[in-house]
């Protein structure tokens, strides 16, 4: 099975039964435990020792897990917070995935799970942490498709310029891959290069965030903070989610676009910055204007070279150098010999719809390799983990062979684009999807976490797809 985990994990707990299990069984792992038994405790042991990860309960007396993973993101954004709760509590699990914690599982713990969560945190930590070098790697595309030869052809195109790019394309295709890659093709590459995800911070928060604050701007602000605006001075600033931005934020940054200058929060000096804008979102941009959601102007500032990234479905040509390279991504990560894929096992994979696309399918190999017993992947390894997480494969006739535009989303195509062709297609494969969901919901008893998991896309891909379906 897979190799011992290596690192520090701190473990949060107020009841001293949990902590002993748990730690026993991290410890057996091959984890070195340290445990705290509130937020407290714990934050000072972070300041005493190397921490890899954070495992901790979210109830616990004096500082809770909520708070605690505040102030982990504050003082240590590089460790990983995985909390913990008892079932019943999936508002919680919302709001702590959106508050920025690495993964959320629920007591009663399953060993393999747990296991599975805290591997994953420590390994996305590493890669974050000593691989500047790695942001290369990770800006090149996999898969060599006409549509995704063209998708990099408008990136490399768009890099050379200052021009805003809006990137469109449903969750999972690859928009911050791509925004990488237009930084790391551009002038600026060697300056710094910002992310913001608008959807998960409230109005405030997201304000502060972008444009930064003053002294004593807010309670709480003890000090001056630079915002990401600042931070991303002679680089470039990357905006996901810009769909979900309320109108007042939508007039801050129409004003940032125009005139590239802002004022911190509570601040009066105004200051002027050199920053490349790049923005994304599954969002329907033109309908939102239509229905006066989003302001038109802002738009077409933000549209400047707009980039379609297509589904996966559309190019199914991609699957097989996707696969193979996530195979061995994830085997060398997890001390697993070589994986052989078989025809089988290709067919068998090319063969699902994917509607959470290029990270649903990463997520799907990853529990593949971890789980599977041997080193060769084939079609019915396939269907029986597929079986496993049937919301991901929709009760349904093998898909339709690739459409012959792959750019034909659920947003209207591009200019010039392909109009209404690929509509019954995409109105089935909507279908399917809503099902999909549905099931997943169902099977995980309403728990999002869980349906998210059944279905191997993220958390934050369901909730925009159960809000696109009107399922919330
Ligand atoms: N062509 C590709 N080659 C290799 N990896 C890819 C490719 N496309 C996407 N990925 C990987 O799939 C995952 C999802 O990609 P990414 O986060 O860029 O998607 P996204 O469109 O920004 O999703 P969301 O809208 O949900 O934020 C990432 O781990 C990314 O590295």
């Amino acid at each position: 099975m897979a190799e011992p985990l290596k690192g520090n994990v701190l473990l949060v707990d107020d009841d001293p039964a949990v902590a002993k299990v748990l730690g026993a069984l991290l410890g057996q792992a091959g984890l070195t435990v340290h445990t705290a038994s509130n937020g407290q405790e714990a934050l000072t042991l972070l300041g005493r020792k190397p921490i890899d990860v954070v495992v901790s309960d979210v109830r616990m007396p004096g500082m809770g897990g909520m708070e605690l993973l505040a102030e982990v993101g504050r003082s240590w954004p590089d460790v990983p917070v995985i909390l913990l709760t008892a079932h019943g509590t999936v508002p919680l699990a919302v709001e702590a995935m959106k508050a920025g914690a690495a993964d959320f599982a629920l007591k009663p713990f399953d060993r393999e799970e747990i296991l599975f969560s805290i591997r994953k945190a420590l390994l996305r930590a590493q890669q974050q942490e000593g691989t500047r070098p790695l942001v290369k790697e990770a800006s090149s595309f996999i898969g060599g498709s006409t549509a995704m030869a063209e998708v990099q052809a408008m990136l490399t195109r768009a890099a050379s310029g200052t021009a805003t790019v809006l990137l469109r394309g449903e969750s999972g295709t690859g928009k911050e891959l791509a925004a990488k890659a237009v930084h790391d093709a551009s002038p600026r590459r060697g300056g710094p290069f910002v992310k913001l995800h608008c959807a998960a911070l409230p109005d405030t928060l997201l304000e502060s965030e972008l444009f930064g604050y003053e002294k004593g701007a807010f309670t709480g602000a003890a000090t001056r903070k630079p915002g990401r605006v600042e931070l991303a001075h002679g680089g470039t600033l990357f905006l996901d989610e810009i769909g979900d931005i309320t109108p007042q934020v939508q007039v801050k940054l129409l004003r940032l676009l125009q005139e590239r200058e802002f004022e911190r929060l509570g601040g009066t000096q105004t200051l002027k910055v050199d920053v490349r804008f790049v923005a994304a979102t599954h969002r329907n941009l033109e309908e939102m204007v239509r229905k006066g959601e989003f302001r038109e102007d802002l738009f077409y500032r933000l549209n400047v070279v707009p980039v379609w990234l297509p589904p996966l479905r559309g190019r199914p040509e991609d699957i097989e150098p996707l696969v193979r390279h996530f195979l061995d991504v994830h085997a060398k990560a997890n001390g697993r010999p070589p994986f052989t894929l078989t025809q089988d096992g290709l067919e068998a994979l090319r063969s699902q719809p994917w509607p959470g696309n290029v990270r649903q399918l990463q997520n799907f190999i990853e529990r593949l390799v971890v789980l599977s017993d041997g080193p060769i992947l084939t079609g019915d390894e396939v269907r029986r983990e597929v079986a496993r997480q049937p919301g991901i494969v929709p009760a349904a006739p093998a898909p339709t062979p690739a459409s012959p535009f792959p750019n034909a989303p659920a947003m209207p195509a591009p200019a010039g684009g392909t109009g209404n062709e690929g509509r019954t297609l995409e109105s089935q494969r909507k279908e399917m999807e809503r099902q999909a969901l549905v099931d997943a919901l169902k099977r995980a008893g309403d728990n999002r976490t869980l349906a998210a998991r059944l279905l191997g896309i993220s958390r934050r891909t369901l909730y925009n797809k159960l809000e696109e379906h009107g399922l919330v």
